[in-house]
């Protein structure tokens, strides 16, 4: 089973708090990697540094085994980050805001109203963002699944604010993901419905003294 992405040693300090240290993980294609953890133990920071988004205090991360100076081409085609708060435009419509997403993402041929139904939002296609719910937002955010080519998927809280169906459909979707060769990277406050080898689990756990004592 070929390796995705690889971590060495990473550290991360924010704001004078080490978050984790020498901390390692390895993903490979078909596996889905949960990473647990409290509030504010730096699960976020460690998908931000996986997406190459935020440079770790120390350490490595490679993807086919490539850091991503030596070859930013790549990390840019094979991988899709995307962050807990929603990247919709409020003042666009659900549909101009489909449309507007694929445009970033270069997949300009992708048929908006295919989108806009596959994600559940028939309907709603002239309502400006700014008046979806929080979780008609986030189907418009997680559109990008149904078009990506990148093999490696970094969602951070991906489930936030979806119903029950929401949550069946990113399932269905992770699950063709996983069958085609790709690898999801994934925070959840929410636990998995996944069982068996294809998913493993980090749980970060928050390493300054001061700060357990402050959560206990
Ligand atoms: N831009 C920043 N500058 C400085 N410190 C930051 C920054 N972003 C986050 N932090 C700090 O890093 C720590 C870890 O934040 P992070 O968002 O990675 O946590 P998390 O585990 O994802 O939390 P949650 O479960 O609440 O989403 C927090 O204490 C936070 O205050």
């Amino acid at each position: 089973m070929s390796v995705v992405i690889q971590a060495d040693q990473l550290t991360s300090v924010r704001a004078g708090r080490t978050l984790f240290a020498q901390l390692s993980l390895q993903l490979n294609a078909g596996h889905i990697l949960h990473i647990e953890g409290p509030n504010g133990a730096g699960k976020s920071t460690l998908l931000r540094i996986i997406a190459g988004l935020l440079r770790p205090q120390e350490g490595q991360v490679r993807l086919f085994g490539q850091p991503q100076r030596d070859d930013p081409e790549l990390w840019q085609r094979q991988t899709l980050f995307i962050g807990h708060k929603p990247a919709v435009k409020a003042e666009l419509t659900a549909l101009e805001n489909l449309h507007f997403q694929a445009q970033l993402d270069g997949a300009g041929a992708t048929d908006s109203w295919q989108l806009l139904e596959t994600v559940g939002l028939l309907g709603l296609e002239d309502i400006p963002a700014q008046q979806l719910s929080a979780g008609q937002q986030r189907r418009i955010a997680l559109a990008r699944l149904w078009y990506s080519p990148a093999t490696l998927w970094i969602l951070d809280e991906p489930f936030t604010a979806l119903d029950t169906r929401g949550i069946d459909m990113l399932h269905q979707r992770f699950a063709e993901h996983l069958e085609r060769g790709g690898a999801l990277l994934l925070t959840s406050h929410q636990p998995l419905t996944w069982s068996g080898e294809r998913l493993q689990k980090l749980r970060i756990e928050p390493q300054d003294e001061e700060f357990v004592d402050e959560l206990s």
